[in-house]
């Protein structure tokens, strides 16, 4: 089930065209920016957008303009884990890594405490109003979640048509706080 969801909504991300793209993102960035919990984060996980995700670029430089501190994920594929590495100069610590995505390259590799983080900025590809998800189906942000000692507050970006009636749930699944869509900003409260 959550494999066939997963390709129906990744066949139409990828139809998406470079500027709806563009357009979508800065809608969701700019309802990022007027809330709170973005304003008062100090510690921000972001992730590094490819494949049509919902473009972070934006936010980053916002946050790092701001002197925030900036986390991306590395993947780990061997145990399906990710360690979070703080970002200064995305133009220069950049490489891929697995699967294609940006991660900073070896020498850039500064791992932080996943409990230094006081926002989670989610990716995924699709999602029910109560926040469960459906990812690429490594389990990465199931763990990871999962993982923290204190509970940090998470808010995914998605654009509209990634939002459908019911993600199937496992066991392991950990919902997110909030959805920010160009449209709308969903709290999930589940
Ligand atoms: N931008 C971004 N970064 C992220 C994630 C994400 O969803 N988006 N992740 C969120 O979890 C983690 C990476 N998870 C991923 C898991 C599988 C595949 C993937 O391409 N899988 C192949 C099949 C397996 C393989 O090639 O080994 C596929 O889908 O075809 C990609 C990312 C961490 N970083
Ligand atoms: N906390 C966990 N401990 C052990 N295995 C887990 C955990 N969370 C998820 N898994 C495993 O990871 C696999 C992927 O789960 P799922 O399909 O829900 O991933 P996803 O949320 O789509 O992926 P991602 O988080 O990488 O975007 C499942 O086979 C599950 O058994």
């Amino acid at each position: 089930m959550k494999n066939k969801i997963r390709k129906q909504i990744l066949e139409a991300r990828k139809a998406l065209s470079a500027e709806e793209v563009i357009n979508k993102s800065t809608k969701i960035f700019h309802r990022l920016q007027h809330f709170p919990l973005y304003q008062n984060a100090r510690h921000v996980l972001a992730y590094i957008d490819f494949r049509n995700e919902v473009k972070t670029d934006l936010i980053i430089k916002d946050l790092l303009s701001s002197k925030k501190n900036v986390m991306i994920p590395v993947s780990i594929p061997e145990t399906k884990e990710m360690i979070i590495s703080q970002l200064f100069n995305p133009e220069k610590e950049l490489a891929k890594g697995a699967y294609g995505i940006l991660e900073p390259k070896k020498e850039f590799i500064r791992k932080v405490s996943p409990d230094d983080l006081d926002l989670i900025l989610v990716p995924g590809i699709a999602f029910d109003m109560k926040g469960y998800r459906i990812g690429y189906g490594g389990g990465y942000y199931d763990r990871f979640l999962g993982q923290q000692i204190k509970k940090i507050p998470s808010v995914a970006l998605a654009y509209d048509f990634q939002i459908i009636a019911t993600v199937p749930r496992d066991f392991f699944d950990h919902p997110v706080d909030y959805i920010i869509t160009e449209t709308r900003t969903i709290a999930c409260n589940s």
